[in-house]
């Protein structure tokens, strides 16, 4: 007899997933340090380990740049900037890989045909081709990078934005992250938040920061959704 064919459903009222791309679904820290230091190089400063450059990321690629810099050089912001974009754009996706779960996470949410989008706060001119790099892009209706509007997490317009146009209430969509600022946007716009175990949380451990769930992997997170 052939099998059952069943369409899995989500066992919750979440009708809409957003997810954070850095922390999250991509590993990027080996490019984000790497362009950090190739900036710093250039600039005659001292490099970071990979682990400190770890814990600026999260806020956006200006704010990475600031904390690299010496508070002396801090008047260099701008010019540092540009550096590192320079950088960036060169090594954007050379050593970024997924996290393990990822795919079988996003293909069973795909399976259940729940709209997903990426909320992140690195800027669009890079996430944008990092998501079509790494094969994901096909698999959401579409990207608020930091840039793309006014304000970016931990401010709650992202979400708000992104449940505007998924057409649902913020208590309808879970938004998951790896940091305190995917939490406090989360928490603010009223969306429940869950965040994973791994990632860049390094200056607040996710068990300190109030969230609904911790998740091992994006597998488990699907998996704790979805009724087969
Ligand atoms: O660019 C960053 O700082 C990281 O952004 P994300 O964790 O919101 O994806
Ligand atoms: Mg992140």
């Amino acid at each position: 007899m052939p099998a059952k064919l069943t369409t899995p459903r989500l066992r919750t009222q979440i009708r809409t997933l957003t997810l954070d791309l850095d922390g999250t679904l991509l590993n990027t820290l080996p490019d984000l340090a790497a362009a950090a230091n190739d900036m710093l190089r250039e600039l005659g400063l001292p490099e970071y380990p990979d682990a400190t450059i770890a814990s600026f990321v999260g806020h956006g690629i200006a704010h990475l740049v600031a904390r690299c810099l010496p508070e002396a050089n801090l008047t260099e912001h701008a010019e540092a900037l540009r550096i590192f974009r320079h950088h960036y754009t060169h090594e954007n996706g050379r050593r970024t890989v997924l996290y393990p779960g990822v795919l079988e996470g996003l293909h069973a949410w795909q399976a259940t045909g729940v709209p997903m989008a990426v909320i992140t706060n690195k800027a669009a001119a890079f996430s944008e081709p990092l998501l079509v790099a790494t094969g994901i892009s096909s698999f959401f209706d579409f990207v608020l990078s930091g840039d793309s509007l006014p304000e970016k997490k931990p401010h709650p317009l992202p979400l708000l934005h992104a449940c505007q146009q998924f057409g649902v209430a913020p208590g309808e969509n879970l938004h998951i992250g790896d940091s305190r600022h995917d939490a406090a946007a989360a928490r603010s716009a009223g969306c429940p938040v869950w965040l994973v175990s791994y990632g860049y949380s390094t200056d607040a451990p996710v068990q300190s920061v109030d969230c609904d769930a911790i998740v091992a992997t994006l597998a488990e997170a699907a998996q704790r959704m979805i009724n087969g």
